[in-house]
């Protein structure tokens, strides 16, 4: 090995590893995404994964409300992340799932199938698996990060957000496509959030040394940078 190469092999920053929690529409893809770019990161985007294997059993007539018929098939399903912040991906068994894990289908259903706990062991494997090849380190997203898929993450972050500003951010994004009135959405932010916060098995929930921060009065950018520094203070500690 030269001396140029030994010394950047030195001074090179550790990897680090970033969990970022919290219910829907706090920002916790747009915040994960961009931090991770800023930073050189990988990005995971672990709704994504359990999205993916939903629409599988939706697509192979599987009733997911069944539990049992759910933790049977959920080895399957091969489901494939890419992690480059400026162009993520999802594949299930080759298939490109990017589209398809976004329907209002799929939406409604993910909770049930993210309850089960053979969905849970399956995918938190993978997650592990991804964080741990990301050569610099990797911003994963979700909602057990912090308490169970990685509970030693360099930093947590729980992200928070009123009901209606995280509503009028999905209504925002829905418009021209699935444009759902703005109560309609609310209520369905607040089922979900039920339903995951209440299931047996890695409920969503903040881990007791996550830094929360509530992003309801804050723009994407404002987020972005806080927790670019809460990561930044890490490092230098
Ligand atoms: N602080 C913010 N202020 C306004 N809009 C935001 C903010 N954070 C995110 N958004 C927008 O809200 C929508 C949902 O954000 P997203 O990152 O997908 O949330 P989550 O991953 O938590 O469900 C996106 O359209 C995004 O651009
Ligand atoms: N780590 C995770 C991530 C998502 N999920 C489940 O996957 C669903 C979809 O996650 P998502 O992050 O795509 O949801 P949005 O907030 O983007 O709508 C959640 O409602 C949970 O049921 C989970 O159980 N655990």
């Amino acid at each position: 090995m030269s001396d140029t190469v030994e010394t950047a092999a030195r001074t090179a920053p550790a990897a680090v590893v970033v969990g970022i929690d919290g219910p829907s529409g706090t920002g916790k893809s747009s915040t994960s995404r961009a931090v991770a770019a800023k930073l050189g990161l990988r990005y995971l985007d672990t709704g994504a994964q359990y999205r993916a294997i939903t629409w599988w059993m939706l697509a192979n007539g599987i009733d997911v409300d069944d539990a049992a018929a759910v933790a049977q098939a959920a080895g399957k399903p091969v489901i494939v992340s890419g992690t480059d912040p400026s162009a993520p991906t999802i594949t299930v068994d080759g298939e490109d799932a990017a589209g398809p894990i976004r329907t209002q289908r799929v939406t409604a259903a993910v909770s049930a199938v993210s309850a089960v706990p053979e969905v849970r062991t399956r995918l938190t494997e993978l997650q592990r698996a991804i964080a741990a090849e990301a050569p610099h380190g990797i911003v994963v997203e979700g909602r057990d990060i912090g308490t169970t898929v990685l509970p030693d993450a360099d930093l947590k972050v729980f992200l928070t957000a009123s009901p209606e500003a995280r509503a009028a951010r999905r209504n925002g994004e829905l418009k021209g496509k699935e444009a759902a009135d703005l109560a309609a959405t609310q209520a369905a932010l607040i089922k979900r959030d039920a339903a995951d916060s209440g299931r047996k098995t890695s409920p969503l929930a903040k881990a007791a040394d996550a830094v929360e921060v509530d992003t309801t009065d804050l723009t994407l950018e404002q987020v972005i940078e806080c927790v670019v520094t809460l990561v930044e203070d890490k490092r230098s500690a």
